[in-house]
């Protein structure tokens, strides 16, 4: 009798229980085209004003046994739910989005397609110092077949009394050397007002780290016809970073690289930590090409290698790391950038490795 009564009951539950399902589902509509709504108008999402009248409702409607300010916990927890409904229908929308376009943004730097397969890499000294020093750079990159060359003009340093880098005549030098061995120019441009110049001396122009959120910077790259190198700022999370891209692509521009540069963590044993998974989160995530940079992530030298093998083995379409001439007297980062000899045993063990995978 008594378990009869107890099954009555529970299908009682289960009943009211499909009901508030279904509820809850017809609410989630309904606040999804508010969701729509809201961005139309351009407004926020989050609107406690009406969460308030909402919960004043519950209190002034409520006739028990629950107490009231456990039904208001209840609800928040269903505000909380339906603005992540909203989050997750424009992010759908997002033009960076796997969502958006299915097939991979190709980017196509003098011949080299990121993003289609194949996977390759980014050599260069920090800062580019003189004519010299760059050309015995590109020197050692032709010969491991490499094209794609980076290099600092601009060079955006913690302290205002380090160097500062050549600006436009290091510009030119890179242009100058890339063309005599036939590379392809990546280079930092930090002012909006140096975006029109740049354009006549680099393929890529790359926006780094600090200036991941440097947003009219952003916008002015989105405008041009040129592939931009997007770095992960500091601590940036993957969504800032999807969405510093997204303000590039928003004006126009979808040849967008991004670049896994390492994150600042508590750890002390790197420069900084790089987070590795980044690179098949942001593949999933979005159709652009992905790149690790193994010096800024690691900062040191005996990294380079096992760094360079994993980035390879999780997916990026390339590495990049810095080589000079004479690391000790380098301006710039002198304790984690390669010298040649180091960079041709790098590279060898890098292809090698790389034929493996294959
Ligand atoms: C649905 C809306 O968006 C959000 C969600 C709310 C809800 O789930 O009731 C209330 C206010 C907003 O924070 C709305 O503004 O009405």
């Amino acid at each position: 009798m008594g378990n009869n009564e107890m099954v009555q009951l529970r299908q009682k539950v289960d009943e009211i229980n499909t009901q508030l399902l279904h509820l809850l589902n017809e609410r989630a509509k309904v606040v999804q085209e508010i969701g729509q709504l809201k961005k139309i108008q351009g407004t926020k999402r989050f609107d406690p004003v009406r969460e308030r009248e909402v919960l004043d409702m519950i209190a002034e409607q409520n006739e028990g046994p629950f107490e009231t300010t456990t039904l208001q916990h209840i609800f928040k927890t269903i505000f909380k739910a339906s603005l992540e409904l909203q989050e997750d229908d424009n992010r759908k929308a997002l033009l960076v989005s796997r969502k958006k376009k299915q097939e991979n943004t190709i980017v196509d730097i003098k011949g080299e397609k990121l993003g289609s397969g194949l996977q390759t890499f980014i050599m260069g000294p920090c800062a580019v110092e003189s004519k010299e020093q760059v050309r015995q750079v590109a020197e050692a990159m032709k010969e491991q077949g490499i094209k794609l060359m980076r290099g600092g003009a601009f060079k955006p340093r913690t302290s205002p009394y380090d160097f500062q880098g050549l600006g436009v005549e290091g510009l030119q030098i890179l242009r100058e050397v890339a063309d005599e061995y036939d590379l392809a120019v990546i280079s930092e441009i930090l002012n909006p007002n140096d975006v029109e110049i740049s354009l006549e001396y680099v393929d890529v122009i790359q926006i780094g780290a600090r200036n991941m959120q440097n947003f009219d910077l952003l916008r002015a790259v989105g405008r041009v016809n040129k592939p931009v190198l997007l770095k992960r700022g500091l601590a940036a999370t993957i969504d800032e970073f999807v969405h510093a891209a997204e303000y590039i692509i928003s004006q126009g521009n979808d040849q967008i690289i991004l670049c896994e540069r390492g994150i600042r963590t508590y750890e002390k044993a790197t420069r900084n930590t790089l987070d590795i998974s980044a690179v098949p989160i942001l593949k999933k995530e979005t159709h652009l090409p992905v790149v690790v940079d193994v010096t800024h992530s690691t900062g040191r030298k005996d990294l380079l290698l096992p760094t360079a093998k994993a980035a390879l083995a999780i997916g990026a379409d390339a590495v990049m790391a810095e080589v000079h001439p004479d690391p000790a007297v380098a301006l710039s980062d002198s304790a984690q950038q390669m010298d040649i000899p180091q960079f041709h045993t790098f590279m060898d063990e890098l292809k090698g490795f790389k034929n493996k995978l294959a």
